[in-house]
């Protein structure tokens, strides 16, 4: 369904709710909140005081080798530099609803609002285009051209959700100063908006509003760094998924963290973790990775890969002695991590920083839509990894606050998303960045759930001609601890349907996806009408909105979450016992990645899409394909649909081109269960058709 349509039918809905909207927009600093009519938005009030907890300064010793030694040591963190500026202040500018919002429809630019969120960038716009993905985030979109925190506020952002309360009063001081000067965007006329990098402004060669939201920092205490959820019932079942093994001379697998003989300090932080037994994917890339190899790895989400990569990245700094961070203006980490959202890189980052507790390696995060003076501030503080989206590591780069010489690890989150068209540019600059060591100098890894083949034919400029490339089950393949049902659905009995499945579902968690941006605002509105308790998040919504969204959601304040693909990847939050695609997306490796937002490390959980007939054919063959490989009922009248789209040759992408379930060097290995160790066939395809 295009946006267009879906104009049309939610415009008449519109009248009932616009008024209440635009009185709520003039409710001059107060809290109103008629969107808030479910049970959660009372509650919506209170962020809780210990994301507002001290957060730490560098605490590190200047120069000090603390080696492996260094356990305890460096985590004693002085906790006496504060946020400032939360608990004061109100929001204004572009915080603000325009007043001809509604009316004036297609004379903003959010009314214009094409099927892809980043439409500010063409660049962007014709990457995600093709994806078939609408609201991938990142800074680029936001930073670099300023549109998002332009004209194009969105309109509904919070309406009807659980977090109404702060997005659209003019005041946060009820919400206990969580609103705060901080989070002010100033309304830019341009140019002239942006300031100087040391009045926090964003890039300089960038267009927009000042940003100047700074994050509330994550709790220190240790039971919250390492708080985590239980594995599930099916987390032994990991060792029956074959793994495959393909390139050259590969490092058997382990069985066991004691046989990846990391340090005392990492062994301490991975049973704190609540890690007792690998999965798959670590079992296979933690020696690769401690053997120096570079590595592409495959495995289906949920299943660890970001121990995968930090472990044995950590096991080498320690081993390397790492110089402990401290106070520099040019900062030269030893790794970089990027990944497409915000939400996953901050996610990364508290990984990084449990894994990490107790040495005196310093991960760092930065992403956009926040103040970039706050980035900055923690980089120079000290940095050994860096964990950054990739506008925001460009600006950083730019502005001479991170050196890339000393660069030992490139880790790509999301592989195959930061290589496609939308971020593939700009990991090439990034890989070609003075000073950026070559690919034969440093240690480059990519982990995705899905692998495209064109995809890892472009990851070839980024790896050695000999890395290795892991397989965990089916390449591109969706959980099997997913149970996937798909419902025919027309658009006009979508939101029917919907409603009906969450008042059987009650309280438990549930991810709503839908396609727009817009349908993300309008959904959430129309739940909270049905009195649901709902949130949403989406690319539109400025960065507080969306933490504060996802925090609610993941604390349980909303048990829906409506979303757009923006929080599609990646995302680990306890407990989501089901995804509904309200609409499904474009491509099948998107469907994918969504419905593993549950099912995740061993647990079980459920998968609804709605199928319309009007638009969703052309994933009918690939769907029929997941689902088989899933082990999944494939309804009859699927199997029809995609026996009458039929494409020769076709084997599950919707991209026409052949579903990635292998290197596509060719050359592979034996097939192993995980568990037991690979003996490595040699590759027939010769390396060099790759670099
Ligand atoms: N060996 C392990 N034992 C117990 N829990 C683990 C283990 N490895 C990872 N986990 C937990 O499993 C969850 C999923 O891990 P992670 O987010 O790294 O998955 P992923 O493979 O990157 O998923 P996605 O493809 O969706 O990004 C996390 O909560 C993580 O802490």
């Amino acid at each position: 369904m295009g946006d267009e349509d879906w104009e049309a039918e939610i415009n008449p809905h519109m009248s009932s709710y616009v008024p209440i909207f635009e009185k709520d927009r003039y409710s001059s600093g107060e809290n109103v909140d008629n969107f808030n009519r479910t049970p959660a938005s009372s509650s919506e009030m209170d962020d809780g005081p210990s994301r507002r907890d001290h957060f730490m300064k560098s605490g590190f010793a200047s120069g000090r080798n603390f080696g492996n030694r260094d356990a305890g040591e460096c985590n004693k963190r002085d906790n006496t530099s504060t946020m400032g500026g939360f608990g004061v202040g109100k929001s204004f500018g572009n915080r603000g609803f325009s007043n001809s919002r509604f009316e004036d429809g297609d004379s903003s630019g959010f009314w214009r609002e094409s099927s892809n969120d980043c439409e500010d960038n063409p660049t962007r716009n014709r990457g995600f285009s093709k994806r078939g993905d609408n609201d991938l985030d990142p800074d680029e979109c936001m930073q670099r051209t300023g549109g998002l925190f332009g004209s194009r506020r969105p309109v509904l952002s919070g309406t009807g959700n659980g977090d109404t309360s702060q997005s659209r009063s003019g005041s946060g001081s009820e919400r206990g100063g969580y609103r705060g000067l901080n989070e002010e965007v100033i309304t830019g006329s341009g140019k002239n908006s942006w300031k100087s990098e040391a009045e926090g402004g964003e890039s300089s060669d960038t267009q927009g509003p000042k940003v100047t939201y700074i994050p509330p920092p994550p709790p220190e205490d240790e039971d919250s760094i390492f708080a985590h959820y239980q594995t599930g019932i099916n987390f032994d079942k990991y060792d029956t998924i074959l793994v495959e093994v393909s390139g050259h001379d590969a490092p058997p697998a382990i069985l066991t963290f004691e046989e990846a003989n990391l340090c005392q300090t990492l062994n301490n932080n991975i049973a704190k973790a609540g890690y007792t037994k690998l999965t798959p994917v670590q079992k296979y890339s933690i020696p690769i990775i401690l053997a120096g190899r570079d590595l592409m790895a495959c495995a289906q989400t949920g299943s660890g890969k970001t121990a995968a990569f930090l472990l044995p990245i950590l096991a080498h700094m320690m081993r390397d002695g790492i110089t402990a961070s401290r106070f520099k203006e040019l900062q030269e980490p030893e790794c970089i991590i990027v990944a497409p959202t915000r939400e996953l890189v901050n996610q990364i980052y508290l990984e990084a920083r449990k894994f990490s507790f107790g040495t005196c390696v310093r991960a760092v995060v930065i992403y956009g839509g926040t103040q970039l003076g706050h980035s900055i501030r923690q980089i120079v503080q000290g940095c050994n990894i860096l964990c950054a989206t990739p506008g925001r590591l460009m600006d950083i780069i730019g502005k001479e606050k991170i050196g890339l010489k000393q660069i030992k690890y490139l880790v790509l989150d999301e592989a195959d998303r930061m290589l496609d068209m939308g971020f593939g540019p700009e990991m090439k600059k990034l890989i070609s960045c003075p000073g950026m060591p070559s690919k034969e100098q440093r240690q480059t890894l990519m982990f995705s759930a899905t692998f495209p083949e064109e995809i890892q034919r472009l990851a070839a400029e980024f790896l050695k001609s000999n890395y290795l490339f892991v397989a965990v089950g089916q390449v591109g393949g969706a959980c099997r601890d997913v149970q996937q049902t798909v419902l025919q659905v027309g658009q006009f009995s979508k939101r029917e349907k919907l409603v009906e499945i969450l008042r059987n579902i009650g309280d438990e968690r549930t991810m709503v996806f839908v396609e727009t941006k817009k349908k993300a605002d309008f959904i959430a509105t129309f739940l909270c009408q049905e009195k649901i308790s709902t949130t949403s998040i989406h690319g539109d919504r400025e960065q507080r909105e969306r933490e504060q969204a996802l925090g609610d959601f993941r604390f349980g304040k909303c048990p829906v979450l409506v979303a757009t693909s923006v929080a599609a990847r990646g995302l680990d939050i306890e407990n989501v016992q089901h995804v509904i695609n309200f609409d499904l997306p474009s491509t099948i490796d998107e469907y994918v990645h969504r419905i593993g937002r549950t099912g995740r490390c061993g647990n079980t959980g459920r998968a609804i899409s709605f199928f319309d007939l009007e638009s969703d054919n052309h994933l009918a063959q690939p769907l029929v394909k997941v689902l088989t490989d899933a082990q999944q009922d494939v309804p009859a009248w699927l199997e029809e649909i995609a026996f009458s789209t039929y494409i020769p040759g076709f084997s599950g992408s919707t991209r026409g081109n052949v579903f990635a379930s292998v290197d596509t060097r060719k050359g592979k290995s034996t097939l192993n269960t995980a568990g037991f160790s690979s003996s490595q066939a040699p590759n027939p395809l010769d390396d060099e058709s790759w670099d």
